[in-house]
This record gives C-alpha cells, structure tokens and sequence, in this order.
C-alpha cells in the first residue's frame, strides 16, 4: 500500500452536522439566531485504522448515512474535518475521492451501458487505464461473469447491486465503504459479496461498513463505533464489546403476553423473548417474574449475548440517560 503506515484510513474530527429542523419536530436548538437546526452529527471523532475492519452501526436516523455521505465528498459538515489517508475530503477532494471506493445504499445506475462499459466508464472516470485483468476479477468475483454483456436496465435488484459494488472498487481503493450494502439482499449475495471484500480486506485494504444486521458485524468487524442521534455512544473492539455486555442471556419462548414492565426489560420477537442475564439468580429473578405475571414458558434456553444484546443493551442505556 503506497500510504505511509502510521496515517488513519479514515479520519473524522469533531464532525457536526445541522440540518433545519422538519416543522413540527421539538429536537435540537438554534444555529446563531437563525432558523431552528438539529444536529445530526454532533462532534463525531474517530479515526479508522489501514486495513482494519470497522463497524459503524446505529438506530434508523442515528446518522451513519450522514457521515459517509460527509465522507464522501457528498455533503459538507457544518464544522469539522474528516481526512481518507492524510488527504481533507474538502481542501484535497480528488486525491481523497480516488483513494476512496463507496458503495451507496441506493441503487443508482447508467441505463445505457452493459455491465462491463460500465466498469470501464468508471475506470476512465478514476483515470486507471488497461483495467480489464482487475475488472475480469471484480466480474468473477462477484457473481457477475455472465452478465458482463447485459444491459443494466435487464438486471435484477440483486444484480445491480453486485455492479454497485463492483463499480467502487474498480480502481482499487485502499478505503472500502460500504453503507448497508446486504440490505434486502439474498443469502448467496451476501456470501459472495463478504468472500469478496473479505479477500480484499485480507490484502490491506481497509473496510468501513454500516449495516443493520448485527449479526453481520459481529462476525465480520474488528472494532465497531455506535451511533445514537448523531453522537457515538460505543467505540470499542468487537470482543470488548461482548465481554462488556451482561454475559448470558436468557431465551423464552412463552404463551401469552407479557406485563409491560417485563417487556420493557426483554427483547421481544413474537413469542421470543430474551432477557440479559448478569449470574443465575438474575435467572432465577426473571422465571419467577413471569410465572407470578401468570404467562405459559414452552421453552427455556440460556446462551451467550451476542452483538444485538449489545445493541439494544448500549442504546437502552442512553435512552435512560437522557
Ligand atoms: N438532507 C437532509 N435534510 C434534513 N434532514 C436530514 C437530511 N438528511 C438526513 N437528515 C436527518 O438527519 C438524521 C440522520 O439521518 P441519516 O440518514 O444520516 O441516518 P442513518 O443513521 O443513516 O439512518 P438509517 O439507518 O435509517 O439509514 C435524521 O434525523 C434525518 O432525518
């Protein structure tokens, strides 16, 4: 990798970011007597180190989008600086962009090329010429080989999205970005997709990815920031993360409904329900609590948290701190 090795991949410092506040919406404040704003980003600092594997992870609206988006050149922070290898993505754009590959949530494609133009457009567009070894690589790693010719008007929703991906690294950026790149996508995508980036991943480059499947950080990402209303409420190294939770976790499947004060306490789905369990007497505490609220248990299985329990643990705790 030509980058000297001590510089962060990414660098966000103190990133804020104000928006008008939407009519009729209570949050935020005011930005020098103007208009009423709210921060999305609220004095963001992390850095991403070359060739790591980062997590950044949040409710809906929590900001992530926001922050690539910052990255990216898309969008200016109202203060703050975020640096791709050394280079500011506002005073030094091109050198930045080029080190960057970002692969967007939405679907957005050229509907006059074939797949393969479109690769070789974007080359052109990233200035790297005689391609065709690295995008024959991209095509099959990628699941794509047998659509290189097609029209990207007759691909499927899953198919673009592998051309979305594809598209971004064409140029072999040292900084892969990937905003919710699984979502609504099927099992052998993901695979395909993660085999892929995880190949890259293993030859230095680094991987900044944002996603709702925690499951998918858990098992793929080294350190993972959390973001809630704009702020990072967690920056820690995924094993830290789940040692830090309560370490067990108690599964129910039940009949019935449970008091409100329970459920507030439980992670429901359906009649799944789980609740974080520091030691047996904790256990012991939560089967006396819903048999004495009279509920049917069929099931009882107690297991190690995992990423969500995190989750829902870390956000819980913000929502009663605030
Ligand atoms: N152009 C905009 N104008 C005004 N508000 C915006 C704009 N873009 C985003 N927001 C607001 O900023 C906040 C953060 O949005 P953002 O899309 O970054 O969240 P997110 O974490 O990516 O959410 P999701 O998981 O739903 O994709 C939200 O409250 C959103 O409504």
């Amino acid at each position: 990798m030509p980058a000297s090795t001590h510089l962060p991949a990414i660098s966000f410092q103190s990133i804020t970011k104000r928006y008008p506040t939407p009519k009729g919406v209570a949050r935020g404040g005011q930005a020098g007597g103007g208009a009423p704003t709210f921060a999305a980003l609220d004095g963001v600092s992390f850095d991403i180190a070359q060739g790591e594997f980062f997590g950044l992870l949040g409710p809906n609206g929590a900001g992530k989008t926001t922050l690539i988006s910052i990255l990216a050149g898309l969008t200016r922070a109202s203060s703050g600086h975020v640096t791709v290898l050394g280079h500011d993505v506002q005073t030094d754009y091109a050198a930045a962009r080029s080190l960057l590959g970002v692969v967007p949530q939405e679907l957005v494609f050229d509907p006059f090329f074939n797949v393969r133009e479109a690769l070789r457009f974007q080359s052109g567009y990233f200035g790297v010429k005689n391609n065709e070894a690295w995008i024959d690589e991209l095509l099959e790693g990628l699941g794509l080989a047998g659509k290189a010719n097609a029209n990207m008007r007759q691909l499927s929703g899953g198919m673009k999205r592998r051309v979305l991906v594809a598209q971004a690294l064409v140029h072999k950026p040292p900084v892969i970005v990937l905003d919710e790149p699984t979502a609504g996508v099927d099992v052998e995508l993901r695979q395909t997709l993660w085999q892929f980036v995880l190949r890259l991943n293993r030859e230095g480059h680094a991987v900044l990815l944002t996603t709702h499947y925690l499951e998918e950080a858990e098992a793929l990402c080294s350190r993972i920031a959390m973001l809630k209303q704009g702020r990072v409420v967690a920056l820690e190294r995924t094993s830290e993360l789940l040692k830090s939770a309560s370490s067990h976790v108690l599964r129910l499947k039940i009949e019935g409904e449970l008091p409100p004060e329970l459920a507030a306490r439980a992670r429901v789905t359906g009649r799944s329900v789980q609740f974080p369990a520091q030691d047996a007497r904790a256990i012991e505490d939560y089967l006396a609590a819903v048999r004495a609220a009279g509920v049917r248990v069929d099931e009882v299985e107690i297991t190690k948290a995992d990423l969500e329990d995190v989750f829902i643990q870390v956000m819980g705790e913000q929502r009663e701190a605030a």
